[in-house]
């Protein structure tokens, strides 16, 4: 039995962490954290977990935290950065679903970030947790940075092309949305019904902290330097991303060769579905499941090549994702506990 632990548990993906886990016969949720409501029941705020989950919140502290196997941070940047070392030295696997290890350059990070990084020294330690990419090393990692929702869309989009070397990579395009629970559960003018419903809105478009954590990916991927531009958008629904992807291909490619070369590089990832050539996949479809639908076009008339990449970001964007992570740091089947349809409508 793995006993986990979740910091910032009543959070969207915290929440998530619990829904996920709960019914699970080979997890057991020892420690769920919140500073506002600890000494709560867990069930009296999610009513959906009554019955799967009977533990109270309780304030975060590593002496208790240490008893876990696994510990999942499902908190804001910058406080995994200053106790996960203190856990790690006690022996316990931590996944961090926040940016805290995510970036390799610490420089970087904390441009980005707007503050000192408090642990570089975990920087290196970190596995990246995109598991289509690094499944050996998430296999032996203490220590799991997940990837954010919108570069698990990109990242999982462009994958096959980079490795393969068939675009042009100076001028990529990613032309991402959003639904609002990517914003979080903390009350914000921004997430109200009244604000984010019947609208659409470009944001961030002077620079986004997820530019870097793609360009660093895909910069990996291809060997080369990238250029990006990356725009998300906030759209009015509550799960999902999709990402809309263009490329220029650098020599002559048939719809046929992009299909096969897709089909082929995601035939051992059991989260990536190919769709047949000529799909528009839809959030709608991987709703509350671990999937990431991915379609590739290629339109002759002005060469180039689309891929269309949806996610959801609660689920394949953060806390699936990060299941999927302790699976493999535990040897246990990736697929476990993730293997959920969809919810239609
Ligand atoms: N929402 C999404 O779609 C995605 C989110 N992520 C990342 O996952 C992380 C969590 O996101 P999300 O669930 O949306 O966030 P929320 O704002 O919904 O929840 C944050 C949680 O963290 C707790 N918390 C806040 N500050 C601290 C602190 N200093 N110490 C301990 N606990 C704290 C809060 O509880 P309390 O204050 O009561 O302790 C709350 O439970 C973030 O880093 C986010 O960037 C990644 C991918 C997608
Ligand atoms: C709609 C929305 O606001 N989305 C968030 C990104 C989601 C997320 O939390 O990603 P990180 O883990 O990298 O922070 C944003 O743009 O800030």
């Amino acid at each position: 039995m793995i006993k986990a632990g979740i910091i910032g548990a009543t959070g969207y993906t915290g929440v998530e962490l619990m829904r996920l886990l709960a019914p699970r016969k080979d997890v057991s949720i020892e420690v769920v954290t919140s500073r506002e409501l600890s000494g709560t029941p867990v069930a009296d705020v999610f009513p959906n977990l009554r019955g799967y989950l009977d533990v109270v919140f309780t304030e975060p502290d590593t002496e208790t935290l240490a008893a876990c196997d696994v510990v999942f941070y499902a908190t804001p940047h910058t406080v995994a950065m200053n106790t996960a070392s203190e856990l790690l030295a006690r022996g316990v696997r931590v996944i961090d679903l926040s940016a805290d290890f995510r970036l390799q350059d610490q420089a970087v990070w904390e441009a980005w970030y707007k503050t000192a990084h408090t642990c570089p020294e975990l920087i290196d330690q970190a596995v990246y947790g995109l598991p289509e990419v690094n499944h050996e090393s998430i296999t032996d990692a203490k220590l799991i940075a997940v990837p954010g929702c919108y570069p698990t869309a990109v990242q999982l989009g462009y994958l096959p092309l980079l490795e393969a070397g068939l675009i042009d990579t100076s001028s990529l395009i990613a032309d991402c949305k959003s639904g609002v629970s990517g914003a979080g559960r903390k009350a914000a003018v921004g997430s109200l019904l009244c604000e984010s419903s019947e609208s659409m809105k470009a944001y961030a478009v002077a620079g986004h902290r997820h530019l870097p954590e793609i360009r660093q990916g895909l910069t990996k991927f291809s060997g080369k330097d990238v250029g990006l531009t990356f725009i998300p958008h906030l759209t009015p629904m509550i799960r999902g991303i999709h990402a809309t992807l263009y490329a220029s291909p650098i020599a002559e490619v048939s719809q046929e060769q992009l299909q096969a070369l897709f089909e082929s590089r995601y035939a051992d990832s059991p989260f990536v579905d190919v769709l047949p050539a000529g799909s528009e996949p839809a959030t709608r479809n991987v709703r509350g499941s671990n999937r990431c639908q991915i379609a590739v076009h290629y339109l002759p008339e002005s060469q180039k090549i689309v891929v269309l990449s949806v996610i959801d970001n609660l689920v394949k964007g953060a806390s699936g994702q990060a299941v999927q992570n302790m699976n493999l740091m535990f040897g246990l089947t990736e697929t476990a506990g993730l293997d959920v349809v969809a919810l239609l409508p």
